[in-house]
């Protein structure tokens, strides 16, 4: 599974005007190519080395002056020869560099992510790295971007790791015994606890996927409740401005307005919906359909209840949120503002005054999040969970073969998990799996 011998180009910067705009070019032949498009340039130019230098044409009229970086093989971003021109932000221009590269015949475009992709066919980085560089790009959250950081630096390749050399361990443990059979009588015994808690660790890591996807793509919020509760005025409150139109007449909102909001970070989407009441009109109708379409979808639905709502009937509303969690709220509580509460009463909140709307806000993380950070969390992808799910299913499979079947199948059992655990890092992936995982990069990187 080695890299293809081409050289790759592309633009690695957006194809945008900017301040500054970069060609990198990364294979044997770049360093080549690089002195082509730069003539001025030493032929043994020093690695790491910024040269302020002159891009030419083919005809050798200047087209731009700019930086040129020389990176040696083994130690670049790919671990091939690298080049990059950092020319001034023209998109024109860099197209113009772009042609001249690739009139050389060992020059071909990078694919997505193909640089990203030679880099851990080359051993610099593992594949949870790799697939961190399009968590970071991706990232449109504080909290996203510090999580791809963390795993950028190693953070989920390092519990992998406490995953992988244990069962790696215990693996070789039962291949040795089964090669000196006077030896292996109990071993299958003695297997079984390390076994029990290899797929515990595993379990546990796979749980961090609802996290990871809070964190990578936000969490959805829905304010619903009666007509007139407050949630208009309660959204434009937690937004900071006035979206959301709001009137004293019942049934004012219809379509579901929606608002990316970031608390603590987590980047979060904010949905004011139709209010819920019986016989509304048909438009309302239409409206009344979507809240209940959205509040199946959300993290977590908020349900604003009128001051004076029995217990009885908040149960009721409770329920219109079906499976989706409700943390419920009281609204308008500047109207009622002696109201004794009782202990087990929902919070009290006003959209109009901005009373308790810090707690809500508050409440609301908690319950998304429990404990912890959200920048802290391992990113487990939806992909990490599938192979983490195999690893621990195959666990499960060694741990029953321990009791009713021979030592061969449960170290086979093990080997699988080994297998599928190899997923995650890239110890064991399919070129096809390579293909799909890059293919969702963009171009360049
Ligand atoms: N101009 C530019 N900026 C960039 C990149 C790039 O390719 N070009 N990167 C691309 O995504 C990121 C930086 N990532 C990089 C990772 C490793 C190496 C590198 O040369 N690694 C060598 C040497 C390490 C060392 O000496 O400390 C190695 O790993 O052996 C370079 C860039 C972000 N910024
Ligand atoms: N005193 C007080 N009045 C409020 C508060 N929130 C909203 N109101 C008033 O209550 C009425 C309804 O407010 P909205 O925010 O539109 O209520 P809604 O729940 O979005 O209503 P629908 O969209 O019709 O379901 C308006 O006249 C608001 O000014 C509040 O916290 N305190
Ligand atoms: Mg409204």
């Amino acid at each position: 599974m080695t890299s293809d011998s081409a050289t790759i180009v592309a633009l690695a910067t957006a194809p945008a005007s900017g301040a500054v705009g970069i060609l990198r070019v990364s294979g044997p032949a770049a360093l080549e190519v690089g002195r082509r498009l730069a003539p001025g340039v030493p032929a043994s130019p020093t690695p790491r080395h910024a040269y302020l230098a002159s891009f030419v044409d083919a005809a050798g009229a200047v087209l731009d002056e700019g930086l040129f970086l020389y990176f040696q093989a083994p130690r670049s971003f790919t671990g091939e020869d690298v080049v990059e021109l950092q020319a001034h932000g023209s998109p024109r221009l860099l197209r113009l560099l772009l042609a001249r590269a690739l009139e050389d015949e060992r020059v071909r475009p990078a694919l997505p992510g193909e640089f990203t992709r030679r880099a851990f066919l080359n051993g610099r980085i593992d594949l949870t790295r790799a697939e961190a560089v399009a968590d970071l790009v991706a990232a449109d959250s504080e909290a996203a971007v510090r999580a791809a950081a963390a795993g950028l630096s190693g953070a989920l390749a390092e519990r992998i790791r406490a995953l992988e050399t244990p069962l790696r361990e215990l693996h070789a443990d039962l291949e040795g015994v089964l090669n000196f059979p006077d030896e292996a009588e109990g071993a299958d015994a003695e297997a079984v606890p390390r076994v029990a808690e290899l797929r515990a660790v595993a379990e546990a890591l796979r749980a961090e996927v609802g996290r990871g996807r809070l964190v990578r793509q936000g969490a959805r919020v829905a304010l619903y409740g009666p007509v007139n509760a407050g949630k208009s005025t309660l959204f434009n409150r937690l937004v900071g401005e006035a979206r959301a139109l709001v009137d004293a007449e019942p049934g004012t909102t219809r379509d579901a307005l929606e608002a990316r909001v970031e608390w603590e970070g987590l980047g979060v989407t904010l949905y004011d919906t139709a209010g819920l009441r019986e016989a509304p009109g048909r438009v309302e109708a239409l409206g009344i359909a979507r809240t209940r379409e959205l509040l199946a979808a959300v993290d977590l639905a908020v349900l604003v209840l009128p001051p004076g709502t029995s217990r009885e009937e908040a149960a009721s509303w409770t329920r219109e949120a079906g499976a989706t969690p409700v943390f419920v709220v009281t609204g308008k509580c500047d109207v009622m503002p002696g109201a004794e509460a009782e202990a087990t009463a929902p919070p009290r909140v006003s959209g109009l005054t901005g009373e308790g709307v810090e707690a809500l806000r508050t409440s609301v993380l908690t319950r998304l999040w429990g404990g912890g950070t959200p920048s802290a969390v391992a990113l487990v992808s939806e992909r990490h969970a599938d192979a983490l799910r195999r690893t621990a299913e195959a666990l499960g499979r060694a741990e029953d073969a321990s009791r009713v079947s021979t030592l061969e199948v449960l170290s086979g059992e093990v080997g699988l998990a080994l297998e599928a655990l190899g997923e995650v890092s890239g110890t064991s992936v399919s070129d096809a799996l390579l293909d799909t995982l890059f293919q969702r990069f963009c171009i360049g990187k």
